[in-house]
């Protein structure tokens, strides 16, 4: 089948699931595939939704979510399209989804740059070496600030805040493995089997009362 069949028609759209295979060099783009729930290259708002919700977020925070992200980055992947009021986000342009004021850690491959991942914890993790308190975060995400980048400061800061939401450990740290995870795509999946698995150990105890 033609890749290009489904570019110019959203309606007639396969939805193939196993359609799209995330490429292994662009950690950016498999962050972004987590999301795409029937696995056709295209995030719609209903799978960010269920993105969120699957890995614990409520409904309120999860609407949110959809709304922000795909209305901010469904255009910057379309280029030259004209812009859908569905909002699809198409992952084989992921990368042109990047912003400014951002931590530099995907570059504009999309690709991981462990140097300036390490950066962050050396920069802000003074209280503990591994982990971003609340207010090391802000400090760092104020730092990356570049001048007049208003969609890149509103981009980051819900990029930021719905890590720390959904992510942060009990003491309210962001740790550096999570933040990582995060990057990767593998955190949102732990936290998806985690909750998987809660929801059978209940359901089979419930099974025996
Ligand atoms: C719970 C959901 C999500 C969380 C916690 C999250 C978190 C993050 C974080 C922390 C960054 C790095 C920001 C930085 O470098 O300063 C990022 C970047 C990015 N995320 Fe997500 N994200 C989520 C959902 C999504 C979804 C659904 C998409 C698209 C389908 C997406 C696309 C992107 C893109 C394109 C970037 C690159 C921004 C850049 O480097 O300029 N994310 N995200
Ligand atoms: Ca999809």
């Amino acid at each position: 089948s033609n890749s290009m069949d489904s570019t110019y028609s959203i309606i007639s759209d396969k939805q193939e699931k196993g359609k799209f295979k995330p490429d292994r060099g662009n950690p950016l783009q498999r962050h972004s595939f987590f999301f795409d729930r029937n696995q056709d290259g295209t995030v719609y708002p209903w799978e960010t939704y269920q993105g969120f919700r699957a890995i614990g977020a409520g409904v309120l925070l999860s609407t949110l979510g959809a709304i922000v992200i795909n209305i901010g980055f469904s255009h910057s992947t379309r280029p030259g399209k004209f812009p859908s009021l569905l909002f699809p986000i198409e992952l084989r342009n992921i990368v042109l989804a990047k912003h400014g004021s951002d931590t530099d850690v995907y570059d504009k491959k999309g690709r991981f740059i462990k140097n300036n991942f390490e950066d962050i914890f050396r920069n802000y993790a003074r209280t503990n070496s591994d982990a971003l308190t609340k207010s090391e975060l802000r400090e760092m995400r104020r730092a990356n600030k570049e001048h007049k980048d208003y969609f890149g400061w509103v981009a980051a800061w819900f990029e930021w805040f719905f890590s720390y939401h959904l992510f942060k450990d009990e003491r309210g740290l962001m740790k550096k493995d999570t933040v990582r995870g995060i990057f990767y795509e593998t955190a949102f999946e732990e936290r998806e089997e985690e909750l998987k698995e809660k929801r059978n150990a209940l359901a089979e105890k419930k099974a025996y009362v």
